[in-house]
């Protein structure tokens, strides 16, 4: 749910706008999709566990979108392995023809991580970024999903982030994350499967960590339990986990954070860094995308 201003300025120009395959949203559209190409250098799909070169990844952006720079799309900056960059790059690159413009749509449960993963994504794609609550907020007048539970009630949004999925899914070239509770309400899955969906799957632990370190003011379904920060959380998601988990496994692929870390070596999820779950993101897209042309 994090720094999503830019999108105000794409969404209209994009959402009414049907472009099949390749085609472009309207506006200027300056891409510079030219990775280095590493003819010589053989990458490969696992990430060493050893982190050889570690550098603030700044995720610079290799497309502008609309006249938007873009550098002005922010991201936070998580300490990136060069090898996984490199991976990263040489993964996409592989996962784009697949793809055909086929919109991505990240469905997890709160906090896990769909917006940082999903940024990512968008960058290595060349594809533009949405976040679904950011969507439903322009919808109600700029009124922030906190404030839309409270004036207007759980079904108010629910209705809202159904109609901003509804017009997600006539356009292309988007990664999408949505909202946590999208997967709940099966028109909501119609919509998203005119694109590739992922579910982001974390242990709950781990998002409670991660939800309390930058606190639940804009989550307004973690408002309501007693208890210290961290265990009135886990409490609140466990249950919303539970309700849920067979809705997210509607998704096309799923990520596992424990297999990711099981993969590389690592005892802890909390040290897999978002490049590395993109990584994974896109080799189960490919999965997914290869499996549905009979590939194998
Ligand atoms: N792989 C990761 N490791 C550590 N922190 C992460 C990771 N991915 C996301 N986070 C942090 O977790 C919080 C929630 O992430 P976010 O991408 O906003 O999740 P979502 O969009 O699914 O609600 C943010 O503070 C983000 O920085
Ligand atoms: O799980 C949910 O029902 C919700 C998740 C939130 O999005 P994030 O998953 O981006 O936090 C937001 O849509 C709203 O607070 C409801």
């Amino acid at each position: 749910m994090e720094s999503k201003a830019i999108q105000r300025l794409q969404f209209p120009a994009m959402v009414y706008s049907d472009k099949g395959g390749r085609t472009v949203p309207s506006g200027s559209l300056n891409m510079s999709c030219g990775f280095m190409e590493h003819k010589k250098l053989r990458v490969f799909v696992s990430v060493p566990s050893v982190k050889i070169q570690q550098r603030k990844l700044p995720l610079k952006i290799a497309c502008s979108y609309n006249k938007v720079p873009a550098s002005t799309l922010k991201s936070e900056s998580f300490k990136t392995p060069l090898s996984e960059e490199l991976i990263l790059k040489s993964k996409s690159k592989e996962v784009e023809p697949y793809l055909s413009g086929r919109c991505i749509y990240l469905v997890g449960m709160m906090g896990s991580g769909k917006t940082t993963v999903g940024k990512i994504l968008s960058q290595v794609l060349c594809y533009s970024f949405f976040d679904s609550d950011t969507l439903i907020e322009e919808e109600v007048d700029g009124t922030s999903v906190a404030d839309i539970f409270k004036h207007y009630g759980e079904t108010f949004f629910r209705d809202k982030e159904t109609e901003v999925l509804r017009k997600l899914s006539m356009t292309h070239r988007h990664v999408i994350s949505t909202g946590g509770g999208a997967v709940v309400r099966p028109i909501n899955w119609k919509y998203m499967h005119k694109g590739v969906s992922i579910w982001l799957d974390v242990p709950v632990e781990a998002l409670a960590q991660r939800i309390t370190a930058v606190g639940t003011n804009s989550r307004p379904l973690l408002h309501s339990e007693v208890g210290d920060a961290y265990t009135k959380t886990f409490m609140r998601l466990s249950s919303l986990f539970e309700e849920r988990s067979q809705a997210y496994a509607n998704a096309n692929a799923k990520v596992s954070l424990e297999n990711i870390a099981a993969k590389l070596g690592q005892k802890d999820v909390s040290d897999l860094t978002p490049t590395a779950i993109a990584i994974e993101a896109l080799e189960q897209i490919l999965g997914f995308l290869k499996s549905e042309d009979g590939y194998c």
